[in-house]
């Protein structure tokens, strides 16, 4: 039974979740990485939301791990790259609180505006403070977004229901979607000088670390309204106190901080700044949202292989999945028995698709061919991790897909180019075909000649030329090592041309036999192959 370690606080239904669908839980919420890094290798999946932070040396703690499931938007406090090159799929939950953070973010908009939170405490500490807080309005001001997808998007639909005007600056906000949301498309520069109020909704990346700066605040209208419920780490914190303080900047309100928890801070207790404990998320109804969907999607991707909102894989639905396992079978073995036989490595790979298959969702079947292929250089990889290796080895990978697939319903090939060597034969083109018949992997053809056979946990593969006697004398040569013969296919493209044999044996043949065979004059290779 897979075992999930529930890190953060979660809503108790996903544990009901975990619970219906026979999935173990553990909840230690608040442990320090050091208790993480004890415990991790006992789960095969992680759920977190912002608090725990599953970094590299997590990850590699994390022997038997599959998945990491955010509870939540925000993926910054998971190294994706280590989890990726680990083989771990990391999910999250992409709009159960974008309604939820948008009305905060509101919330705060409304709170920097009119001091709420001051006036409060001066309220209920007996001041009557009347005087002391004059706010400004809202109304026919201009909202500047950075960011306009889920969130932000939610944001200008309330803010133009507030009467303001929205203008938005997204690279990936195409002028339809602007028109669509009526928003006006700006670029930084334009937005910084003229919204009276900035709201941030943009995740924290390289790209937009620090994106309001101290220069690009300096560049602000006077008597501006700062709201970050996106990320610390977008804005420059100590640049924001020093413009509240010197009056630049008319109110800030902050609900994320470089520093998280932020139990001290420079901005706390200046003029006109609100904070609130990173509470974008914080409603009963995005919390029931988030940690329903995360415990769903974690739970059939442990169960059935299906992926939903995977940041480092591509997505497999439930429906999908039992039509996809055959063919992800078939492509694994495929990619083994490739990856097997290039034994100086390759550096172009195309994977074709013929008939029915060529209709189906190939990102993960060409995934799983990847693994498989990569598997017998490189050990642990994965459908998660394949992809981005070999783009990092720098393989050119492509693929086809035709609908027409003369003799098989579907047909898939994965050809290899392997680099010229000194041996000749060694070089050039690899290329394997198999189908699915009757739910099971079955290889039809090697090196462009028909062949039909399956793939035996171990094989012995022979590439030879055709000759007279070669059959019986391989046979002898078997049984003279102990070798029973399970499944013995043969295929050759002329007689007394090139052949092929694949022969399914019992158990492990003796290292001396198959050199010995491999120096026969008309064996070309011989290779054991292990599927
Ligand atoms: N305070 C809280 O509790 C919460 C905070 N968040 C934060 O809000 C962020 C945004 O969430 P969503 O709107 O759901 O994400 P999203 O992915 O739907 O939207 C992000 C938008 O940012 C844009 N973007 C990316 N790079 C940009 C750049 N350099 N400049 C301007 N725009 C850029 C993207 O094109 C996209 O439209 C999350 O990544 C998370 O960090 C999310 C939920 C709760
Ligand atoms: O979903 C997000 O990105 C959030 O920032 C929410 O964070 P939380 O789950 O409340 O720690």
């Amino acid at each position: 039974m897979p075992k999930v370690l529930i890190a953060d606080d979660l809503s108790p239904a996903a544990v009901d979740i975990f619970k219906n669908r026979g999935i173990e839980t553990d909840i230690k919420v608040g442990l320090s990485k050091d208790e993480l890094i004890a415990i991790v290798d006992q789960y095969d999946g992680l759920a977190v939301r912002s608090a725990c932070k599953p970094d590299a040396d997590v990850i590699a703690a994390a022997t038997k791990l599959k998945v990491i499931g955010r509870a939540g938007i925000g993926v910054d406090n998971i190294d994706i790259k280590a989890a990726t090159a680990k083989g771990v799929v990391v999910m999250n939950t992409p709009f159960g609180n974008a309604v939820t953070t948008a009305e905060h973010a509101i919330a705060m908009m409304f709170a920097a505006a009119r001091q709420i939170p001051a006036a409060d405490a001066g309220t209920q500490a007996g001041k009557w403070p009347k005087k002391n807080f004059v706010g400004v309005e809202l109304s026919y001001k201009t909202l500047g977004l950075i960011g306009s997808g889920n969130i932000g998007s939610r944001v200008a639909e309330r803010a133009k229901g507030l009467l303001m005007k929205v203008i938005a600056y997204d690279p990936f906000l195409t002028e339809e979607r602007a028109i669509e949301l009526g928003v006006e498309k700006v670029d930084l520069d334009t937005l910084l000088a003229r919204a009276d109020v900035i709201t941030l909704h943009t995740p924290l990346t390289d790209q937009t670390r620090n994106i309001l700066s101290r220069e690009a605040l300096q560049k602000t209208k006077k008597g501006l309204i700062l709201v970050n419920c996106a990320r610390g780490g977008l804005v420059d914190e100590a640049a924001t106190k020093d413009l509240l303080e010197s009056g630049h900047i008319y109110a800030a309100a902050f609900d994320v901080f470089a520093e998280e928890p932020a139990k001290e801070h420079a901005l706390f207790g200046t003029k006109n700044f609100v904070a609130t404990p990173h509470l974008g998320a914080s409603t009963v109804e995005a919390q029931e949202n988030v940690a329903l969907q995360v415990a769903e999607q974690m739970s059939d991707y442990l169960l059935s292989g299906a992926v939903t909102n995977a940041l480092n894989m591509p997505s497999v639905t439930a429906d999908e999945a039992p039509r996809l396992k055959p063919f992800i079978e078939l492509a694994e073995k495929l990619g083994a028995f490739a990856g097997q036989v290039s034994d100086h490595g390759f550096d172009e790979v195309i994977i074709e698709y013929e008939g029915e298959v060529a209709e189906l969702n190939r990102k993960p079947i060409t995934a799983a061919a990847l693994a498989g292929l990569l598997r017998a250089s490189r050990g642990d990889v994965n459908m998660v991790s394949a992809p981005a290796i070999l783009a990092d080895a720098g393989v050119k990978l492509s693929e086809t897909k035709t609908e027409d697939s003369p003799v098989y319903d579907s047909l898939m090939r994965i050809k290899v180019k392997v680099p010229k060597t000194a041996n000749s034969e060694e070089s050039g083109w690899r290329s394997l075909a198999g189908t699915v018949s009757a739910g099971r992997p079955r290889v039809v053809e090697v090196k462009g000649m028909p062949l039909e056979g399956d793939f035996s946990p171990v094989a012995l593969y022979i590439n030879n030329i055709d000759k007279p006697g070669f059959i019986g004398a391989l046979g002898a040569m078997l049984g003279e090592a102990g070798v029973n013969i399970a499944t013995f296919h043969l295929g050759r493209q002329d007689a007394g041309g090139e052949a092929i044999a694949l022969i399914g044996i019992d158990s492990e043949p003796p290292a001396e036999m198959t050199a010995k065979l491999d120096a026969l004059p008309h064996v070309r290779y011989a290779k054991v192959l292990h599927f």
